[in-house]
């Protein structure tokens, strides 16, 4: 990598702002997958004992610029004291007076984590005033975001701008790791792309036609597919927006010969809670008042097989609702082929490695990537915004 990391500069004494992804799964209050943290420890423990004074800082959820009791990061503070084995203080703010004097009272080696950074209306649009207040409050500007560098933010991209700015060792090891298996990939290359952030995840898709000899679709993003080519969807997910883009994609597949796959069968339900009514249809067959839920079996074992004859395999986003037991059986089928497959695997983004740590496979995959748009966007060629602002060697 051609940007500076953390150990190219010095940080002893320094007052060093690091930003992380904690952004981790969370069912009643406990957190159901602590990966993200985990994967930042060794950037944490390296600052800690060189002596720098560490400002963490972090999102957690989308609470769109406004304080939300149920997203403050107390229980990912609690979290993080236990696996770093040190006192962590939590400040109620990231920026503002009483911060500066938490900050001002940190000695070498102390541990301080911000609250949510979205909790206020300039993270999102990188105003410029709140990067420099994020910036006011260090010496050093660490990224260690990797889940968050495909967003050009105020703590991610902003603060850059106004203080040395350089790479944690899991955004260093991320990028390390992805540009290695994507450079000049080995075929046949499948990608999977599943999950709920239809918006985000379309975008990337017309990307991966470029590069991908397959391409599987699953989780909630299948429907908008389904439905651009005509099919009832009843209360399926859906980005109406994004229909004509859809079929768009469709057609360029066939033109380019990709293999591009989309769910045959799927998995309904009348409710979302474990003690619904379920049925596999066909999908031209899912009710009006009912919800695609997860891939049906002709599916699961379609995507399996072309799993198995892949090289290099990435996936990002579950191919159903795999928290609730009897929809997780799609998610659980794509992970054991991942699992089970010769070829190179890629994990990425919080709820892919969550389903894929529930299922015990974490240690059968090449890598476990702390990214999902992240590491798509990476995978398209795109440029990261949180790592184009850090410094250059
Ligand atoms: N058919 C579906 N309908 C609604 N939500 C779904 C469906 N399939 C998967 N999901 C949900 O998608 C979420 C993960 O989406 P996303 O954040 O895009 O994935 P990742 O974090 O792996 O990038 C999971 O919480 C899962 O329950
Ligand atoms: O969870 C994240 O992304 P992911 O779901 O693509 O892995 C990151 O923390 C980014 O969060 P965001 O998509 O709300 O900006």
């Amino acid at each position: 990598m051609n940007k500076k990391s953390v150990r190219d500069v010095e940080v002893a004494g320094k007052r060093v702002f690091v930003r992380v992804d904690f952004n981790v799964p969370v069912e009643n209050g406990q957190i159901t997958d602590d990966t993200r943290i985990r994967e930042t420890l060794p950037t944490i423990k390296f600052l800690v004992e060189q002596g720098a004074k560490v400002i963490l800082a972090a999102h957690f959820g989308r609470p769109n610029g406004q304080v939300v009791e149920e997203l403050r990061l107390t229980p990912v503070a609690a979290k993080l004291a236990e696996l770093l084995g040190q006192n962590v203080i939590k400040a109620d703010q990231s920026v503002g007076e009483i911060v500066k004097a938490q900050v001002d009272a940190l000695e070498n080696g102390d541990v301080l984590l911000l609250e949510n950074v979205r909790f206020n209306e300039g993270e999102e649009k990188n105003d410029p005033e709140l990067a420099k207040a994020f910036a006011d409050l260090a010496d050093l500007f660490v990224n260690d975001a990797f889940g968050a560098a495909h967003r050009a933010h105020a703590s991610t991209a902003g603060i850059a701008a106004y203080i040395p700015a350089v790479s944690g060792l899991l955004m260093e090891k991320e990028l390390d790791v992805l540009g290695k298996a994507l450079n000049n990939p080995e075929r046949p290359f499948t990608a999977i792309v599943g999950g709920s952030k239809v918006k985000d995840k379309i975008a990337v898709i017309e990307n991966l036609l470029n590069i991908a000899d397959n391409v599987l679709i699953g989780g909630g993003l299948s429907y908008t597919f389904l439905k651009a080519q005509g099919y009832e969807i009843g209360k399926s997910l859906l980005d109406n927006s994004k229909l004509d883009l859809a079929l768009s994609f469709i057609e360029k597949a066939k033109e380019k010969g990709v293999n591009f796959l989309l769910p045959v069968d799927i998995v309904v339900t009348d409710k979302f809670s474990a003690d619904a009514n379920t049925q596999i249809v066909g999908i031209d067959g899912i009710p009006a008042d009912w919800e695609g839920i997860d891939i049906g079996p002709k599916t699961r074992e379609l995507y399996a097989d072309v799993i198995a004859k892949s090289k290099l395999v990435v996936w990002n986003g579950p191919m159903g609702v795999f928290e609730i037991e009897p929809f997780s059986h799609g998610t659980r089928a794509v992970a054991e082929a991942c699992a089970a497959t010769s070829g190179y695997t890629v994990i990425g983004g919080g709820d892919s490695a969550a389903a894929t740590e529930k299922f015990h496979l974490a240690d059968k995959m090449n890598h476990m990537s702390t990214g999902g748009g992240a590491s798509l966007e990476f995978m398209e060629g795109k440029a990261l915004p949180g790592v184009v602002a850090l410094n250059d060697k």
